[in-house]
């Protein structure tokens, strides 16, 4: 998958993952998202084409997946303790980590 593909799986599973209330469905749809942000990395956005890889950008762009990663990881962890409420509520990082890097990257 590329990058927007990548993208677009993101948008499904935490689309998906905000609706279900089904514990093993919303495990599915994090394992697909943590998928998508880690393919993600080894792609450049458009707006950083052709930057080498060990620019600033790139790396700050990298990151923003990491952090990504690392919030998926602490929703999971709260969907395999059966708190899928508490598990969505955190989930709203989620959307803030997309929304700080679209500026920047996007
Ligand atoms: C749950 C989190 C996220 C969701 C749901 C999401 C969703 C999307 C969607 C729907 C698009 C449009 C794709 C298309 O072209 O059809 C997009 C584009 C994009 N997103 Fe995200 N995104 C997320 C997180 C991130 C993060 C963390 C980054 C960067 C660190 C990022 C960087 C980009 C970039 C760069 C594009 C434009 C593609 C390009 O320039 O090549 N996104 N995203």
């Amino acid at each position: 998958a590329d990058l927007e593909a990548n993208m677009k799986t993101l948008a499904k599973s935490t689309k998906a993952f905000a609706e279900t209330m089904d514990v093993d469905k919303a495990k599915q749809q994090l394992v697909l998202m943590r998928e998508a942000a880690v393919s993600s990395k080894q792609y450049l956005p458009h707006r950083l084409e052709g930057l080498p890889s060990e620019n600033v950008k790139v790396k700050e762009y990298q990151a923003g997946l990491d952090q990504l990663v690392a919030e998926i990881d602490k929703v999971t962890v709260l969907v395999e303790q059966g708190q899928l409420d508490q598990a969505k509520a955190e989930a709203i990082n989620l959307v803030k980590i997309r929304n700080e890097n679209h500026k920047k990257f996007r």
